[in-house]
């Protein structure tokens, strides 16, 4: 890697003199291709010293640095359309599009975000986050292109995790059986964020094993050079012996040119195969192998470490210490599972792909047998737990929030209309940082409230996130407990703390002026602002069933309500609380607090919430507003005040 300079300032920077004469791809393409290989060494070293200040997703866009400057190089992006699945490997790309100046500032407020954005720049040719949606995006701009008659090469880059969802065999699917120019490149680093799993896997891992064919035709090749009448024979040959000694992909089955597999990290070989591929007609699949982390060892010792990372030392590879005290939400959901599961044998954990990130790890170590790693593949997810709820196992579906979101109709349609005994715990619920707006989890509490027959818990604390698992998890019928990114208020837990009573919420300070109904996260800070204007808080804890005698208590006994989410304000708790008093025909000013009708960037979680009105200033801002607004003018009928 480049060598530390002492720059003017006296601080040390990193120089990067190649990279720092690439402005856009144009200057790229214009270095001599002996040049290439310095600008990859070069691309690392950038990428790794950015994020070891940043943070962010580092192993996987280490893997790509070859694929990405192959393709930079061949095509002409970006009137060439390539579009990158998750978006997560996408750093390098932004390095070599113009960004490269701009990168000290990934994923932080007002910056650049962490993944390919269609406004951040003309070459983010598709918005990601969510995994699987390339080879559909892609396909779609080529069906265009041709519609209107322009010729470019349209390429998806998938990972092999990736592809393992259903939404890109719909595409793979749709697409093989069209009239149509499309490269899928798979980039196969045999991971996920974990190691990945599946039949799909098993064939990509048979695909790269087939040494026996590719020696045999890689040997024959260079011993018939100069014999060009019997190359051909041989030529026909090698098609019959592919037949035998290798089954046909399964790309090859569904109407793909399959090219490969081929080592991602030979550039010379890289570059070769693009530009063969960047003449044939028709749809064509090329398998890429990588390494993820290539380049950077402690990164390819742990690739599911480096995965997605906080801040770290670039030499060591050693993690800043976190100043966060307490086990986030996600642990506590983890030793929860653990604790049930050892008293519990019906017990199964299910995860789509994120063992790590919903704090399994532990269970799926103790307990192997009961789970299951399905795969970036939430609809599955969902309907096999509800498939094992049918035959009397009890299915625990950990899943992210904004990923549920994949699963909507297996909720509806799977679980919830046949009343299902499933427990999901839904992680990253509300605003989740640096990850940004594809990521956050603002829209749960919207889709699931109108499903009758669930039960929707929101914890204010660490102990009561465990008591609303237990009371999920005992609740014969579908049951969701939503908690959020990282640490609580930093309340004890207690392993022997009891169920909760379903659909009773809980008065935690008494007051004159206002009552503030809060849901979740937003318990703490309503707390904080109540001692300064005589408020009554109520801890929710249900969104539903809703505590309608609570409600209405507090709405009798004070002149201004105001509910408190963590979720868009649209269709979510509040409404949900304005709803009941209009069907109870109670006239009480609302005061509506919670997420607004706008995506919400990247930038920490304080700051989100900060930026949406939802922190102590913010509330006790609205609040105060509302009561002057109150004081001020007669009361009206239908009052619902505007946040
Ligand atoms: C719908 C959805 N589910 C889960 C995730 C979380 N996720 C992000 S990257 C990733 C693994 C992707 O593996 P692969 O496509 O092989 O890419 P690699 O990291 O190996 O380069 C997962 C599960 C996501 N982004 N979107
Ligand atoms: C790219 C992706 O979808 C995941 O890697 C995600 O960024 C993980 O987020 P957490 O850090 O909240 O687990
Ligand atoms: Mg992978």
């Amino acid at each position: 890697m480049p060598d530390r300079t002492p720059s003017d300032s006296g601080a040390a920077v990193l120089r990067h003199p190649l990279l720092a004469s690439i402005d856009s791809p144009s200057d790229l393409r214009a270095l001599p291709e002996s040049q290439l290989p310095e600008v990859a060494h070069e691309l690392r070293s950038l990428l790794v010293d950015t994020v070891s200040r940043t943070g962010g997703h580092l192993a996987a866009g280490l893997g790509v640095v070859e694929l990405t400057l192959g393709l930079h190089y061949v095509f002409d992006t970006p009137e060439d359309r390539v579009v990158w699945d998750v978006g997560h490997q996408a750093y390098p790309h932004k390095i070599l599009t113009g960004r490269r100046d701009r990168m000290h500032s990934l994923r932080q407020k007002g910056g650049l975000s962490g993944f390919p954005k269609r406004g951040e720049s003309a070459y983010d040719t598709f918005g990601v986050g969510h995994s699987s949606t390339s080879i559909s995006a892609a396909l779609g701009m080529a069906i265009a292109a041709k519609q209107r008659g322009e010729r470019r090469n349209v390429i998806a880059v998938i990972g092999d995790g990736a592809l393992g969802a259903g939404m890109a065999f719909e595409a793979l699917n749709h697409a093989g059986s069209m009239d149509i120019d499309l490269t899928v490149i798979l980039n196969d680093n045999e991971m996920s964020i974990s190691p990945p799993v599946g039949a799909i896997s098993n064939h990509l891992a048979r695909l790269l094993s087939g040494k026996l064919y590719t020696s045999m035709r890689e040997g024959s090749k260079s011993a018939l050079r100069g014999m060009p009448q019997l190359r051909e024979l041989v030529g026909r040959w090698e098609e019959h012996m592919k037949g035998m000694v290798m089954p046909s992909t399964l790309f090859e089955e569904l109407g793909f040119n399959y090219i490969g597999p081929i080592d991602g990290h030979d550039l010379e070989s890289v570059l070769k195969t693009l530009r063969n591929v960047k003449g044939m007609p028709g749809q064509r699949l090329l398998h890429v192998v990588t390494h993820k982390g290539h380049g950077y060892e402690p990164a390819e010792g742990q690739p599911v470490t480096f995965h997605g990372v906080t801040p770290f030392d670039r030499q060591t590879g050693e993690f800043r210490k976190s100043k966060a005290k307490g086990p986030t939400y996600t642990k506590v959901f983890g030793s929860w599972l653990c604790d049930t599961a050892a008293r519990d044998p019906r017990l199964v954990a299910i995860t789509p792909a994120m063992c790590e990130g919903s704090g399994m790890g532990e269970f799926a170590k103790r307990f192997p047998q009961r789970f299951h790693d399905v795969g970036i593949a939430e609809q599955h997810a969902v309907t096999l737990a509800a498939g094992m709820a049918c035959e009397g196992v009890k299915p625990v579906v950990a899943i992210y929030s904004s990923f549920l979101q994949r699963a909507f109709d297996q909720l509806v349609h799977d679980v919830c209309l046949q009343q299902l005994d499933v427990t999901l715990a839904v992680d990253r619920g509300g605003l989740v940082g640096a990850d940004g707006a594809t990521h956050a989890g603002c829209f749960d509490l919207s889709f699931s409230r109108p499903l009758p027959d669930l039960v929707i818990m929101a914890p204010a604390d660490e102990n009561e996130c465990r008591q609303m698992l237990k009371t999920g998890y005992e609740f014969n019928g579908p049951a969701m407990v939503r908690y959020p990114r990282g640490v609580g208020p930093g309340v004890a837990v207690d392993p022997a703390a009891p169920a909760l009573p379903i659909g009773r919420g809980l008065r935690v300070r008494e007051g004159q002026r206002v009552a503030m109904l809060a849901f979740g996260t937003m318990v703490a800070p309503a707390l904080e602002v109540a001692e300064e204007l005589d408020a009554t808080v109520a801890n929710m804890r249900f969104v539903k069933p809703l505590d309608r005698e609570l409600i209405l208590a507090l709405a009798r006994e004070h002149a201004l309500l105001v509910t408190l989410e963590e979720n868009t304000l649209a269709g979510g708790a509040g409404s949900a609380i304005t709803e009941l008093l209009n069907a109870e025909g109670v006239v009480v000013p609302v005061l509506q607090l919670g997420l607004p009708d706008r995506n919400v960037d990247h930038a920490t979680q304080a700051e989100q919430l900060a930026e949406c009105g939802l922190d102590v200033a913010g509330i006790r801002d609205s609040v105060s507003r509302a009561l002057a607004a109150l004081e001020t003018k007669a009361p009206r009928r239908e009052q619902t005040l505007a946040g």
